[in-house]
């Protein structure tokens, strides 16, 4: 019995509804989401067996939640599936309840490999991967070649991986990091739904499906460990062996330094198993990468369709590479470039990588513009509406990065939504994006350098098309080629 109603949404019918719901990929229930919140207003609910999800798309009961009473509903639900899969029990920043293990281990990534002055010590990291995307660009950057997406991808997973293992890989292997972490992210965020139901039941029934992922995360786990052992060996060494480490393709310091140095004060102060080790490097790839390239892929493609947008940019870069020496653009030259950061915010409210958050929950049975929201319901936020939300944002569909130059609507953005919420790619609040300043980083500092290197002409005869598909983000449906002439 509540006080206050639950949030309006459709009956529920037992067991079937729920298994028809159960089995909608993600992009269907986008849209059901979508029509849902056409009907019933910005608060809906949904119901799976006793479960209550319910989903937020509006500015003021965003920020209610996540920052008002960001406590509460910074919780994670528990997957069970997930759990016994990865076999970690919760033991990764995304997944674990919101308590003393996910504070240290989100204090372990944000504190140390993201924190900025170790940051700063990646930047040659940086170069040489802009330097592998140009060299890659220039073989193959004409209407033949392969989709962009894929080349900004590998780029991402190699600096990634080189942050993550401090070994800097030949291509084979991060492509096969590559394709075993993608082919697991895919399968478990499209296939594992259905064991949130009746787990006991619907392994037996799918359990096709199950052994599938098994085997997806034991092809992980091979392809890792040698990988932390290696590093762990290398922990140990001491003086003369210790150069080793500055040798072209060792970092001297990378996360999995961090994690085999973690302990677990709560667990008589052990160290992290394989599988966790293994599942926090999972995390990072998959938190960096896809949402990364996709989120450069939108820009590339917005600047191929906008040539006066591109033409404003390569004029800002002129003007920066005038005090340029080398005739590069370093990481500090990116300060002095504000219409490059209004090109990238614009790109990331009008196509954020991912429509929704990871999915929240409450920790205990709260009230929310007018609702009772029950204890340990699933909340998500579908926070690609608030980008687009025409009371925010004039003309939202348009791409117009002046909106967020001086006069313009979103001049002095607060991405992290702390005093207010107009657009959140990287959520807000408790569980914000731990990666958000690498990210913005990784971004404009690619974006410089590609725009500087090529001027990215659309090829005749064929528009840019900005339609939409949900992968593990939201890709281009069509991805798009371009001609790239080099500027020199
Ligand atoms: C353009 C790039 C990125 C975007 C758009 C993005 C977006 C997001 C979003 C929307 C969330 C969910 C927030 C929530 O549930 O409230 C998230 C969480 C997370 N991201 Fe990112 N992210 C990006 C890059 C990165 C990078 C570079 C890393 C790490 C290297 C990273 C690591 C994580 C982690 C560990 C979480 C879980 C945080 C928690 O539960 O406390 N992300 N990100």
């Amino acid at each position: 019995k509540h006080r206050l109603p639950l949030p309006p949404g459709p009956t529920a019918i037992p067991i079937v509804g729920n298994l028809i719901w159960l089995r909608q990929s993600m992009s269907n229930i986008e849209s059901i989401l979508q029509d849902l919140h056409a009907r019933c207003g910005p608060i809906v609910t949904l119901r799976l067996g006793s479960r209550f999800y319910i989903n937020i798309s509006d500015q003021y009961l965003a920020h209610s939640a996540l920052i008002t009473h960001g406590a509460t509903f910074a919780g994670r639900p528990k997957q069970t599936a997930i759990r016994e899969i990865l076999n970690v029990n919760y033991h990764t920043i995304s997944t674990a309840t919101y308590g003393p293990l996910w504070r240290l281990l989100r204090r372990n990534l944000a504190g140390e490999v993201l924190q900025p002055s170790h940051v700063k010590l990646l930047s040659s990291a940086r170069k040489w991967t802009v330097d592998l995307l140009k060299e890659e660009l220039s073989c193959s950057g004409n209407s033949n070649s392969k989709p962009f997406i894929e080349s900004f991808h590998l780029a991402m997973f190699s600096l990634l991986v080189y942050m993550c293992f401090g070994e800097r890989l030949d291509e084979g292997y991060v492509n096969a990091i590559k394709s075993a972490q993608r082919d697991a992210m895919l399968y478990f965020a499209s296939k594992l739904n259905i064991f949130a139901f009746m787990p006991m039941v619907t392994k037996y029934l799918y359990r096709d499906r199950w052994n599938k992922a098994l085997s997806l995360r034991k092809r992980q786990k091979e392809l890792f460990m040698p990988l932390i052992e290696s590093r762990r060996v290398l922990k140990t060494k001491s003086g003369e062996d210790a150069k080793i480490r500055n040798a072209d393709k060792i970092l001297e310091y990378c996360y999995v330094d961090t994690l085999l140095d973690t302990r677990l004060p709560n667990e008589g102060e052990r160290l992290l198993s394989a599988d966790e080790l293994v599942a926090l490097c999972g995390e990072f790839l998959v938190g960096g990468t896809d949402t990364t390239s996709t989120a450069l892929q939108w820009i590339m493609a917005e600047l191929v369709k906008n040539q006066d947008v591109q033409s404003k940019l390569w004029h800002e870069i002129q003007l920066v590479l005038e005090n340029s020496e080398s005739g590069d653009i370093n990481e500090d030259m990116l300060e002095n470039m504000p219409y490059l950061k209004a090109v990238v915010l614009e790109a990331l409210r009008l196509h954020p990588p991912t429509h929704f958050l990871l999915n929240h929950a409450v920790t205990q049975e709260c009230t929310l513009g007018g609702h009772t929201i029950p204890r340990s319901a699933w909340v998500n936020f579908l926070m690609v509406n608030i980008g687009r939300d025409e009371k925010i944002w004039k003309n939202p569909t348009e791409f117009k990065p002046e909106r967020f130059l001086e006069g313009g609507e979103g001049k002095g953005v607060d991405i992290t939504g702390t005093k207010e919420i107009k657009m959140m790619p990287f959520g807000s609040g408790r569980r914000i994006c731990p990666g958000l300043g690498i990210a913005m980083l990784h971004l404009e500092y690619i974006v410089a350098n590609m725009v500087k290197e090529f001027e990215w002409r659309g090829i005749e005869g064929e528009e840019v098309d900005l339609a939409e598909k949900q992968e593990f983000t939201v890709v281009m449906k069509k991805p798009f080629r371009a001609e790239l002439i080099p500027r020199k």
